[in-house]
């Protein structure tokens, strides 16, 4: 994953219950050793169709980026390619020296398996699976970091439980704990807050910003207009197969909107980012 993602770019990954990109406590972390996350004149077409053509723009180190835009503009799937899982039709997509593993990866909850028999506890320690091997034992450490884990998202009282008899913020509070086992350098969200009520959202929206603060680069697909305008200094808004790219105050404008969304916007009380 070290290369530009070029036209020839592929490696979809299968299951959703793969392990999460990371590298559990190996990843970089907040130092800056690497480059900006870089698309050029990329685009993708997915069954004959173009999702989006031109696109250029870049993520900096330890920036803070929310993809915006109407169902079906291609926001997962501008997450999808940067992780070499779509291939591109045309451009590249540069990574700055990161590794896979300084990726990662919350995909949106309704493609993932809950059914899958695995226990709160075993989940979590599944996102620091390249420190234990994918059927290796986890030690002391690392389960340790895996109880941490799950307190630091208020599910301690859940670890023996299996995952299909928790709720759905129960369930994304246990994929925030998957993710901070991993130590991501670059933390990519995929509407991570959708059907959260607001103690959630805004828990595990503290979670985003001390990772952000941490240093680590954070891209997240988000609806939410007043989150993206509060909390998200930059934004990369999908329109018309297109993408509109910078400072969110300048991106997020009505007129912006109404052109995204095909609709008229409301007009926000919060004050810009
Ligand atoms: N595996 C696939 N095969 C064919 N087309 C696909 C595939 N995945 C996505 N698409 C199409 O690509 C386009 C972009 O999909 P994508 O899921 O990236 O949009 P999105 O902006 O994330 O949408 P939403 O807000 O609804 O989640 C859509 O038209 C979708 O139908």
């Amino acid at each position: 994953m070290d290369g530009p993602r070029g036209v020839a770019a592929s490696g979809v990954h299968g299951a959703a219950l793969r392990p999460v990109m990371g590298a559990g406590g190996l990843g970089r972390g907040p130092a800056m050793s690497y480059g900006a996350i870089g698309l050029d004149d990329a685009g993708v077409t997915l069954h004959g169709t173009p999702v989006w053509q031109h696109v250029t723009g870049s993520f900096p180190p330890g920036s803070m980026t929310a993809i915006a835009g109407a169902n079906g503009a291609g926001k997962s799937t501008l997450l999808r390619a940067i992780l070499g899982e779509v291939p591109l039709a045309a451009g590249r997509i540069t990574l700055g020296g990161l590794r896979a593993q300084d990726f990662g990866y919350l995909p949106q909850a309704r493609i993932i398996d809950r059914a899958f028999p695995i226990s709160v506890t075993d989940m979590v320690l599944s996102g620091a699976w390249r420190q234990t091997g994918a059927f290796g034992a986890a030690g002391r450490t690392v389960r340790q970091r895996a109880a941490d884990a799950l307190r630091r998202v208020g599910l301690e009282k859940q670890a023996g439980r299996m995952i299909d008899a928790l709720s759905a913020g129960q369930f994304q509070r246990l994929l925030f704990a998957r993710l901070l086992m991993t130590d991501a350098t670059v933390i990519m969200l995929d509407e991570p807050f959708t059907a959260l009520d607001a103690p959630t959202t805004q828990d595990l929206l503290a979670l985003v910003r001390e990772w952000h603060a941490q240093g680590r680069t954070i891209i997240a697909v988000l609806h939410d207009m007043h989150q993206i305008r509060t909390c998200f200094p930059h934004v990369v808004l999908l329109s018309g197969g297109q993408a509109i790219w910078g400072e969110t105050a300048r991106i997020l404008t009505p007129g912006m909107l109404q052109r995204a969304y095909d609709t008229p916007q409301p007009t926000w009380a919060g004050s810009p980012a």
